[in-house]
């Protein structure tokens, strides 16, 4: 039997639910199909990565014992599908052929079709809620927001994400069947294929969520202004410091992620000095007039692009990580000409990298103190009581939400 998207999807789901592996590790798993079944095949996966308790929940009343992994998982797929509207003849007929020609489950084919065709006469969650966070995750963010807030972030979380340009300055980029968003990015509905649309040969625009983009504005570079862009792989901010006309300086510690800026850069025709190193042990020649640090972080504030996290992470980095993003704001702060600037950012969805690790630096640092200028566009309501810019998935819910991060712009 040729290979498909599907049994790509259960391969994958296999791994990020059985193995603990994230997505971007499993992409083995799609060896050997065309582009378009890649795609097909990721997008399989996420979905069903964003409904695996309501989809159990449905199926548990079918089943009087799990299954093998692999069953369920495939079991997991078809009734997402159903779920979402396929038709039930192409999605069961495949579940129970991938299981029939399983070489250890091939027997428990017949369950598969006995169980899809009960869920196929009432493909829905009915009244379910969205998929909950891991306890880990949702508790702090309970504490901090409540939970009203963190169910509207899940029901964002529950649904594919729009696809955020930003686009280079001076350029007219002449593209329909988008939403220009007030802060200036240019939005489309998920799945649209990036690589088609006008302007991204010659680096008219880059992809890049919308609450990512404002980093970058929340700075404002300056032209000639010579700036840092700390822990800046793969780029999407490196192309924005750069297309302002800055002097900039990118710096990470992962080569190969470090080659994807490169690449970004050849692709738009922007400059900058590219250095690999580890921001602990470098020192620069000469300090800066502005700084970004966008720090390693959970990322939980990018779930809905990555609904693989809260399977494979269990909060057990977040100390190391609270204790690096803190050394690296010390280290930053040297390296600022007097007057200077730093934006710090997050894209995490927990106050402890973002509201809290902001008060720290200030208690460490007396004379630091907090702009509140906002970005072009920023809604006042997204400034955080103490200062800086809160972003969550659940703010421009109605647009298709954005991502979490936590900013703030520092001076001395
Ligand atoms: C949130 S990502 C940066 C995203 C990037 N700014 C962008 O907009 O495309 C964090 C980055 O920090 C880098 N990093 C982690 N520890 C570092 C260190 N000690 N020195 C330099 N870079 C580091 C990681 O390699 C990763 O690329």
């Amino acid at each position: 039997m040729a290979r498909t998207a599907r049994a790509a999807a259960v391969d994958m789901l296999d791994g990020v639910l059985g193995e603990g592996l994230l997505l971007s590790q499993c992409e083995a798993a799609l060896t050997g199909l065309s582009p378009a079944d890649r795609a097909r095949a990721q997008r399989l996966t996420a979905q069903v990565l964003r409904h695996v308790e309501p989809t159990d929940r449905l199926l548990k009343p079918f089943l009087r014992k799990a299954p093998p992994l692999t069953v369920l998982n495939t079991l997991r797929l078809a009734t997402v599908e159903l779920v979402l509207g396929e038709a039930a003849h192409g999605v069961v007929n495949e579940a129970v052929n991938m299981v029939r020609h399983h070489r250890r489950h091939a027997a428990l084919s017949g369950l598969v079709n006995a169980v899809l065709r009960r869920v196929a006469e009432n493909p829905s969650f009915g009244k379910q809620p969205p998929q909950r966070l891991p306890f880990w995750l949702r508790k702090p963010l309970v504490d901090a927001w409540g939970k009203p807030a963190v169910s509207a972030m899940e029901a964002v979380q529950a649904i594919p994400a729009p696809v955020d340009l930003t686009l280079r300055p001076g350029r007219d980029v002449g593209i329909e069947g988008a939403e220009a968003l007030p802060t200036g990015s240019l939005r489309f509905a998920p799945g649209v294929q990036v690589s088609a649309l006008p302007g991204y040969a010659t680096g008219d625009w880059w992809v890049q969520d919308a609450a990512a983009a404002l980093a970058v504005p929340l700075l404002a570079p300056q032209v000639g202004e010579r700036v840092l862009d700390l822990c800046a792989a793969p780029g999407g901010k490196t192309l924005q410091l750069a297309a302002a006309g800055a002097q900039v300086t990118a710096l990470d510690v992962n080569e190969s992620r470090m080659t994807r800026l490169r690449d970004n850069l050849a692709r738009t025709g922007l400059t900058a000095e590219v250095v690999v190193a580890d921001a602990l042990d470098w020192q620069p020649e000469a300090p800066f007039d502005a700084i970004l640090l966008d720090a390693p972080c959970s990322a939980t504030g990018t779930i809905r692009r990555h609904p693989d996290l809260p399977f494979v992470k269990d909060g057990s980095e977040l100390e190391a990580l609270i204790t690096l993003q803190a050394a690296l704001i010390d280290r930053a702060l040297g390296w600022l000409k007097p007057g200077g600037r730093l934006v710090f950012c997050t894209c995490s969805l927990l106050p402890e990298e973002g509201e809290a690790q902001l008060a720290a630096a200030l208690a460490r640092h007396p004379a630091l103190r907090v702009d509140d200028t906002l970005p072009p566009g920023a809604d006042p309501a997204w400034r955080a009581p103490a200062g800086g810019l809160r972003l969550r998935p659940d703010y421009w819910a109605e647009r298709g939400g954005m991502d979490g991060f936590f900013m703030a712009r520092l001076a001395r």
